[in-house]
Parts: structure tokens; sequence; C-alpha cells
């Protein structure tokens, strides 16, 4: 009997925090049809005439600011994590581990698979909440390659795990060590997302950002909403805490370019903490499951500054799900299930 194959796949980082590799990285990323989600042509004039150019050296310092010796974090808790499921779910199964962009690649995955002559394949994107820019990429690149094979092997896709329970479990455990009930505000930040890709991947055309708050709970019509799965997922977490509702906020982070992201954006909901004379914040980053540039510099460097600028003290942020064991054990009960 063939192994069953399980492909774990996260969004993928430069291969050093030097410009030349940050560039690449940048290009494939942004050069995704799902991440700039215009027609080609102005895709490629944006991409590749400003934003890569401008932003490549910019984003080569942030790396280097979190970049150790284990190298980037995000490749090196994935490696971790498929090496703690490869261990935990034994000999039956062969784990391997790509990236969306850069190493190592989608392709050169599903080779290794082919070669070992797997029985089949799960694919699971490790990210919690479904966007078409983060899961929908994943899924379209794989089919993309398996699509071509001679023999296609029985195949299946995770699409969103936002309310698995024992990922709400460790990150409520991440965070028991700093006593939240301590803070004056809990932030569950989310990476953002443009408000046009939302609305795209309502398929019933009526729901999402339609009124106010349309997007803010998670029902049958909007269940493969991001911004509805995100605030369930910060709902689910603050419930494990016993977080009163008051105390929580939902924000949305990493916003690039002009156009309107989700919203409230994390940095305005900063100002208004701040003016209401908040002073300690406890941050989630739960669309995150290993920490990167985004919780280690964005939010931990730069919000940390942005808030003491603004009359705050401190944003503590919950570390990612990392290496934790039952994190380990989600990724375990998602491919058993
Ligand atoms: C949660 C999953 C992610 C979604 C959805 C997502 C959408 C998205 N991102 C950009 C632009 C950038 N993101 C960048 C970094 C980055 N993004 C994610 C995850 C999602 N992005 C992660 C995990 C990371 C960090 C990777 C690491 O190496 O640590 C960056 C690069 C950094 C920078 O230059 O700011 C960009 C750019 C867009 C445009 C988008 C949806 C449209
Ligand atoms: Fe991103
Ligand atoms: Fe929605």
């Amino acid at each position: 009997m063939g192994k069953k194959g399980v492909l774990l796949v996260n969004l993928g980082t430069p291969d050093s925090p030097e410009v030349p590799d940050v560039r690449k990285y940048l290009d494939e990323f942004l050069m995704d049809e799902r991440v700039i989600d215009i027609p080609a042509f102005n895709r490629t004039l944006l991409v590749k005439g400003i934003i890569v150019p401008f932003r490549s050296p910019k984003t080569a310092k942030l790396y280097k600011e979190i970049w150790d010796e284990n190298g980037s974090p995000l490749l090196y808790y994935s490696k971790i994590q498929a090496a703690m499921v490869q261990e935990q779910l034994g000999d039956e199964y062969h784990v391997e581990l790509a990236m969306r962009y850069q190493s190592p690649s989608i392709q050169s995955a599903l080779d290794n698979m082919k070669a070992r002559l797997v029985e089949s394949i799960q694919v699971i994107p490790l990210f919690p909440q479904y966007a078409s820019a983060s899961t929908g990429s994943v899924i379209q690149k794989v089919m993309e390659i398996v699509g071509k094979w001679q023999t296609v092997p029985p195949i299946s896709f995770v699409n969103s795990f936002h309310d698995n329970k024992l990922l709400i479990e460790t990150f409520a455990d991440n965070a028991r060590k700093y006593d939240p009930s301590s803070y004056d505000q809990i932030l569950f930040s989310f990476h953002g997302l443009p408000e046009r890709q939302l609305k795209k991947c309502d398929h019933s055309g009526h729901h999402c950002l339609k009124s106010a708050d349309c997007c803010s709970t998670l029902t049958d019509v909007n269940k493969f909403c991001y911004s509805a799965q995100c605030h369930h997922t910060a709902k689910l977490i603050a419930a494990e805490l016993n977080i009163p509702d008051a105390q929580y906020s939902v924000c949305f982070q990493s916003r690039l370019g002009k156009e309107p992201w989700v919203q409230p954006y994390t940095s305005e909901v900063l100002k208004d903490l701040a003016a209401q004379g908040k002073k300690r914040l406890l941050v989630f980053c739960p669309a995150f499951v290993a920490d990167c540039l985004e919780t280690l510099y964005e939010v931990t460097v730069e919000y940390g500054e942005e808030f003491k600028k603004l009359g705050g003290e401190e944003v503590q942020l919950v570390s990612s799900l990392n290496d934790h064991p039952k994190w380990i054990e989600a990724i375990v009960g998602m491919v058993k299930n």
C-alpha cells in the first residue's frame, strides 16, 4: 500500500532578507492574480513598475529585524510543524511542507509525493480563515499542477479551520501566561484584505458589505466570508478566556495601497483606544499559525511604537501557534477526520 500524502502549505517568505531575494519574493507574491486582483497588464505595471522596486528595500530592512540564526521565523516554525505532524502521524503518511511563494515550492513538494507513489493527497493550506488571496490561491496552484498529471490521485482540501477547537484552545493557552484580565483591552488583529475581494467572495452577491456589521457575524449565508470567519475566531477565543464583549476589539492590519480594506484598521483602533485612556493592550493575531513579519515586526515593533506615541504604555503580542503540541494535535485531527 502507498502512503497517504499530506501537504501543508503556508504563505512563504524570502530566501534571505537581502533586497534581491525580497524582490523575488514580492514579485512572485504580488503578481498572483488572486492577491493583486486587477487585469494582468495593470498588475504587471503596478507590481513590477512601482510596488516591487519601491517596497523591496524597505521590506528587506524589516525582514532583517526578525531574521535570526534560524532564518525566517515563518519558515522555521512551518518546518517544525511539518516534522511534528509527520512524527505523530507515523509511517502510514508522508508529510510534505510547501510555501505558496518561494521555497520549498508546491511544485517540488508535489513532485516528491508523486515520486513516492502516494495513494492520496490531502492539502491543508495553513490559513485558519478562508481568503481567495491565501487559501484560494494555494488550492488553485495545487490544482494547476496535479491537474496536468496523467493519474490524478484522490485529492482533498481543507478550506478553513477558523473554529477549530484545539486552535482556539492553543491561542487561549498562549494568552494565559499574560493574565488577559490585567490588560485594558484585548485586540484580535487579523491580516487585512481589500474590501473588493470580500465582495467578490460573496457568491450570493447580496451579503458582504451590504449593511453595517453584516460581515461581523458568521451565518449560513456568509460562512465563507473572511471577515465573518475572523470575527468568529475572535469570539471563540474570547469565550474560552471569559473575556466580556466590551473588553475586546476585532481589527485588521497590513493594508497595502490606497483602496479600502476590511475595517476597522488596527492603527485606527489604537488611536481610539489611546484617546479613551487605555494604556496596556494584549494582541492576538489569529490569522497566522506561526509568528512572522506581521506579528513580530508590525504588531510588536510598529504598533508598539505607534501606541506609545499616542500615550499608551504597552502592546503585548500573544505568541502564535508555532510548535505548541495542541496545535500539532489540531493538524493531525484535520488529517484524520
Ligand atoms: C492570513 C493570510 C494572509 C492573507 C489573506 C494575505 C493577504 C495579502 N497580503 C498582501 C501583502 C503582503 N503580505 C505580506 C506578508 C505576509 N502576509 C501573510 C499572510 C497573508 N496575506 C503573512 C504570513 C506574511 C508574512 C510572511 C513572512 O515572511 O513572515 C507582505 C510582505 C511584507 C511587506 O512587504 O509588507 C505583503 C506585501 C496582500 C496584498 C494581500 C491580499 C490582497
Ligand atoms: Fe499578506
Ligand atoms: Fe461578509
